[in-house]
């Protein structure tokens, strides 16, 4: 893990952060001396109380009340300083992140996942909060308040000074053991504890399948061997607390120093080697070093969940945005062009997931890819709108390279259609308009009719103005995947990328989706990824691929004549399409 350079790196996005922590910290020391001085003179006041009361007594009495107030009123105004920074100060990071994401490749934040992206942005940030707002009051009862309690004694009473230290080796080796292996507990707690949120929401979101497939109950087994590796975890850190907070009782609080002040105090005051006053000054004061042992034990652990939080957000903050080209050019043409181009995962290139892959796809034309899975269709597709960018080789729309246009312009000219459709909490109508939010309800309609999606919402109780519930969860698969080709028709793009837009739909979806797919040829260049091959038999060019190379590719006919590849995924498609379960054996009809 990075040093504290990481959070004072964040902490420098905001100048007026920085001068406000400073301020902030000043305002905490100058509180922990106002302190100190009140309790010195209120010590002097109470001490003139055994004797007639003289002006003395008022003027103690003024000082330490000056003292204590203004010790208080100081500490305030640091609190107020450094929160007000820090809450600044979370905005700012909060919209550093979210420039970043908008400028980072596609398929990084595809990988980053909406899961860390959001702990990043909502929890590691909050932990920032700690060092920023909360760091200066404690700076000022864990450093200031003890140092000017240790200063006044000597300045006043060096013998009571001495006393005092006495407890300063003792406090330094409570310290040392206390926090000797809190990091590395720490750290096993965090890991032990991820793994738990990790395994809950796997359990959670897998239920149905794990309720119906895991007879032997080996998820369940696994879900409780991380509970308990979090559960031993836990209580070999409450082992751990325990021992320290023993420790903690035992000295890191006052009555023990003030115990050893009032039994060295007594004997000295009746050797008369000091006077009552400073005794009483002594048993005001001298448990301050003790006392600022926790603040600075919270400090620290504040410190370094913030250090670990601050390095999470710089990693996200140093992810490489996509190149911008210096020259950007607009694009006119619509056919696409993937020229020699090779492709690896995470800088591999020992392992491409594409090889050599050259192909064309005509403006207004369909290009389907069928393929084993992990033949690398998916990784072509996102080629595209440049989720990344090719190792070698060239993609081009018309005569132009995708590396030439601007990335937004180009996410202008695609449109995606993924295989999990994605719908926003709105109405279907919202829903349609996020690819065009100025569209006009004629256009809204005239794109659900063509995307064969109007019948079903019109069956809706309030039609185009029926909420979809939380991402679509109001409506089937194949609804929701028909408002997202809906939305594709309506977008201005010219090219639409459909991954697998039928692969979790019923028959009667599968057909009208088919349909809503040829009218999207008519108007619109269109790559789709298939594993149902009957959607398919219709495209103007069919690509077959095999571990990361284009091994075949013309149209249906073409390829079924040339009894390649293409014909033996055709042969099992349509021996599994027409498996009967209810028969256990093939059905000799034709295709369904
Ligand atoms: N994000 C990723 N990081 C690393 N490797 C990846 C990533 N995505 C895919 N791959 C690898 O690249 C290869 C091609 O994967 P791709 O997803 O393109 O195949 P596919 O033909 O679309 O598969 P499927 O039909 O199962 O979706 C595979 O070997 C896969 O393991």
């Amino acid at each position: 893990m990075r040093g504290f350079e990481v959070v004072t790196r964040l902490v420098a996005l905001l100048p007026i952060v920085k001068s406000k922590i400073r301020l902030g910290m000043i305002l905490g020391i100058l509180a922990g001396f106002s302190t100190v001085i009140g309790l010195s003179l209120s010590a002097y006041a109470v001490s003139q109380l055994c004797e007639p009361i003289t002006k003395n007594f008022w003027m103690y009495l003024a000082g330490g009340l000056a003292g204590l107030s203004g010790g208080f009123g100081l500490r305030s105004m640091a609190d107020l300083t450094t929160h007000e920074a820090s809450y600044r100060l979370e905005v700012k990071i909060r919209e550093n992140i979210a420039d970043r994401l908008a400028s980072l490749p596609l398929g990084d934040i595809y990988q980053l996942g909406a899961g860390r992206i959001k702990k990043i942005m909502h929890n590691d940030v909050k932990g920032l909060h700690a060092a920023v707002a909360d760091a200066s009051p404690f700076v000022g009862v864990g450093f200031s308040q003890p140092l000017a309690a240790l200063l006044v004694l000597l300045i006043i009473q060096w013998k009571m000074f001495l006393v005092v230290s006495l407890m300063l080796p003792v406090i330094g080796l409570c310290m040392y053991f206390m926090t000797r292996d809190f990091a590395e507990q720490q750290k096993r707690y965090n890991n032990a504890s991820e793994a738990v949120n990790t395994a809950v929401i796997e359990f959670v979101q897998g239920m149905p399948v794990i309720r119906t497939f895991d007879g032997d109950r080996l998820a369940l087994k696994r879900f409780k061997g991380i509970i308990d590796t979090f559960t031993r975890t836990v209580s070999v850190w409450l082992a751990f607390s325990r021992q320290s907070s023993k420790l903690n009782n035992i000295f890191i609080t006052p009555l023990p120093t003030l115990l050893l002040i009032s039994a060295c105090g007594i004997f000295m005051l009746q050797c008369h080697w000091i006077s009552f006053s400073n005794f009483l000054l002594a048993m005001m004061i001298g448990s301050l070093p003790v006392q600022a042992v926790m603040p600075l034990m919270y400090l620290s652990q504040m410190l370094s969940e913030a250090k670990a939080a601050a390095s999470r957000i710089c990693e996200l903050l140093d992810m490489k945005p996509l190149p911008e080209p210096a020259h950007p050019q607009i694009p006119h043409q619509f056919d696409i062009t993937f020229d020699h181009v090779r492709f690896s995962y995470n800088n591999d290139t020992r392992k491409p997931a594409l090889d050599d892959i050259s192909f064309v796809v005509p403006e207004k034309t369909v290009c389907a890819l069928v393929g084993a899975s992990g033949s690398g269709k998916s990784t072509v597709a996102r080629l595209i709108p440049r989720f990344w960018d090719v190792t070698n080789g060239s993609i081009r729309l018309g005569n132009i390279d995708i590396r030439d246009i601007n990335s937004q312009v180009l996410l202008q000219h695609i449109a995606f259609v993924f295989q999990e459709p994605f719908l926003v909490s709105g109405s279907v109508a919202e829903n349609i308009a996020l690819a065009d939010p100025n569209a006009s309800d004629e256009q809204i309609k005239k794109a659900a009719q063509m995307a064969q999606a109007e019948d079903f919402i019109l069956n809706l109780e309030e039609g185009y103005q029926t909420p979809v519930g939380d991402g679509g969860n109001r409506l089937s698969g194949g609804q929701r995947q028909r408002i997202t080709i809906a939305r594709a028709l309506l977008s201005k793009a010219s090219i639409v990328i459909l991954d697998e837009p039928t692969a979790w739909v019923d028959p009667e979806s599968e057909a009208k989706i088919q349909m809503a797919l040829k009218t999207l040829s008519q108007h619109k260049t269109v790559i789709v990824i298939a594993h149902r091959l009957a959607t398919i038999m219709d495209a103007d060019q069919i690509l077959v691929m095999e571990k990361g190379h284009i091994v075949e590719g013309g149209r249906h006919a073409e390829l079924l004549q040339k009894q390649g590849k293409y014909a033996e995924i055709w042969q099992h498609y349509q021996e599994s399409s027409h498996w009967h379960l209810d028969k256990g054996k093939k059905d000799s009809g034709g295709l369904s």
